[in-house]
């Protein structure tokens, strides 16, 4: 009896430990199809992945494969080159006469890669007009990754004002969201100079005046209710979830495009429940039911019959930038329709000397631009700031932009270049009030700095001409940030370099970390001691007057 009861326990205990591993695997196999895109978001055909599901037992067990949509995995590619692959604006085709017009009178003769598909493809999703779709149906939303400076701000620019060319009364119809400022200040700026003269009223709301200067720019109050004064937005996330939430009469109701412009960076910030907000003011049902009744439209879910029987104005997502995730669960936050990727990420095959190719060997997770120079500078902590300087003064560059990773990193550096003199030096970062840093810009811009020392407040969409240099004075941590900084230069098909400073307890992480990104090997450069020597003597003069200057700004801080 005592065997049989030891025998029954053993038993118990194999099933349980059984069961546990069952479902331990089980999890894993969760953890796999977590990648997944509902079908419904993803617009696929209902094929199941190959291996959502775990097979238990004594079977041959073949490794999970990683599971992407069908829209990532077979995107439409974009070319790199763009020096190469220059379009003229004449040859790509339903492009508005005006706007074609005002392209050349700024310059513009050609198109990048980027522009001349995504163009085309904007234009044919509103090719019924902006109140319905292709066909009646509603529009495919639309991703877009390529490189730094490639272009991409006009590839929407363009479109929406030739789809809203048209329109009778003013209604906001294309809203931009950015994640700074000084980003959405210039995205406006493009917007004003291709809508000039075709009565579309661009609209910038982000904070940089007051928030009733903001209101009266966006809506006007009549006898017959209030009036939209805005047909584009252009805006940051926190100032536009202010006036959805709290100025009377602005109306999203009507609007076609929304486009989110360094769509990654957007997605961190989606904590701020913006888009939320957004999607709720554009599918919000007016209380009047009068005019509008036609093209009232209720937020979107299975087509049905009756979901036919009346059009619906679409709400079409634009997605763009240089470092667009690939990862779904993250894309799925922005609940797009059918998506359709654009991109420039893509392994090349290099030709052999047999005359065959090969798949390059990294797996490519990011572009940069063809005309970026990179290399970086292994050194130790006390000769990064005579580093600068000597590169300064021994480079000649006219334009240099310099990152830190932190305000007070780049308050400390702008002081001590300073006070060694001979350099034009700017800084730049959330310590300085927005009109200061405007101002900086625009010296900066006009050539009248030689270095502008910035934080991570300028590594994404600034367009500064002429940037020929930019230094990494701190390593950045994060690959993105790397390709956005050095982003800043090389652009439009340009030439451009950029190194880092790389401390040499870094060097090993750093180098991973591009390795890591496909980015392939970038040189060494080593700067020898005695080149630096005749700098130290003024650079410990002006070590000191930092100090004064620091204890000076302590002082003035208590007081
Ligand atoms: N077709 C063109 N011909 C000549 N210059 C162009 C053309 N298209 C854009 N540019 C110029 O190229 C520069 C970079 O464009 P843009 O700022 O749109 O790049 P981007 O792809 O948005 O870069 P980022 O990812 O850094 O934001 C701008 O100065 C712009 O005026």
């Amino acid at each position: 009896l005592k065997n049989k009861s030891k025998r029954k326990k053993r038993d118990e205990e194999t099933k349980g430990a059984e069961r546990k591993k069952a479902r331990s695997e089980g999890a894993e196999g969760n953890q796999s199809t977590k990648e997944e895109l509902p079908l419904a978001a993803s617009g696929e055909e209902a094929t199941p992945p190959p291996s959502s599901l775990v097979v238990l037992g004594d079977y041959d067990r073949k490794p999970v494969q990683p599971f992407l949509p069908q829209w990532l995995a077979q995107p439409k590619l974009l070319q790199k080159r763009i020096k190469e692959n220059l379009i003229p604006v004449g040859d790509v085709p339903g492009i508005h006469p005006k706007l074609l017009k005002k392209l050349q009178m700024n310059g513009i003769e050609s198109f990048f890669p980027v522009q001349a598909e995504v163009i085309p493809a904007i234009l044919q999703s509103a090719s019924n007009g902006y109140l319905m779709g292709q066909g009646g149906y509603r529009p495919k939303d639309i991703c877009v990754s390529a490189p730094t400076g490639s272009g991409k701000t006009l590839s929407f620019v363009i479109p929406i004002i030739q789809v809203l060319l048209d329109r009778v009364v003013c209604q906001v119809r294309a809203l931009v969201v950015l994640p700074t400022k000084e980003l959405a200040q210039q995205v406006s700026k493009v917007f004003n100079i291709y809508t000039d003269g075709t009565g579309l009223k661009v609209v910038l709301i982000t904070g940089q005046k007051s928030f009733a200067k903001e209101q009266e720019m966006l809506v006007q109050k009549k006898v017959t209710g209030y009036c939209s004064l805005a047909d584009i937005i252009v805006a940051t996330p926190g100032r536009l979830a202010d006036h959805i939430s709290k100025t009377p009469g602005f109306n999203l109701t009507q609007l076609r495009f929304l486009i989110i412009d360094e769509a990654d960076r957007m997605i961190d910030d989606m904590h701020q429940n913006w888009l939320n907000q957004v999607v709720k003011a554009a599918f919000q049902v007016e209380n009047d039911s009068g005019s509008n009744t036609l093209f009232q439209r209720t937020k979107p879910g299975p087509v049905t019959a009756a979901s036919c029987c009346y059009p619906q104005i679409p709400l079409q997502k634009l997605l763009f930038s240089a470092t667009l995730t690939q990862d779904p669960e993250k894309l799925q936050q922005l609940g797009l329709f059918q998506p359709r990727l654009f991109t420039s990420v893509y392994s090349e095959k290099k030709p052999l000397i047999d005359g065959t190719e090969t798949e390059q060997d990294a797996e490519e997770k990011y572009t940069l631009p063809e005309g970026l120079s990179q290399c970086y500078v292994p050194c130790d902590l006390n000769s990064k700031p005579l580093l600068l300087l000597h590169f300064m003064l021994t480079m000649k560059f006219t334009r240099v932009l310099c990152f830190t990773n932190s305000r007070e990193a780049s308050h400390r550096l702008f002081l001590l270049v300073q006070a060694f003199g001979g350099i034009t030096v700017a800084e730049f970062s959330s310590r300085l009030p927005p009109n200061e840093r405007q101002r900086t810009m625009k010296e900066f811009e006009q050539g009248k700095i030689q270095l502008l020392i910035s934080t991570d407040a300028t590594a994404r969409g600034i367009d500064i001409k002429g940037v020929n240099c930019v230094i990494n004075y701190d390593a950045p941590q994060f690959i993105r940030a790397y390709i956005h900084r050095v982003g800043r230069t090389a652009r439009a098909g340009k030439a451009g370099l950029a190194f880092s400073m790389v401390l040499r307890i870094q060097e090993r992480r750093f180098l991973r970390m591009l390795k890591d990104a496909g980015i392939p090997d970038i040189k060494k450069h080593l700067v020898k001691g005695k080149s630096l020597k005749p700098l130290v003597q003024q650079y410990e003069e002006a070590l000191s007057k930092l100090e004064k200057t620091v204890k000076g700004e302590q002082a003035q801080k208590r007081a």
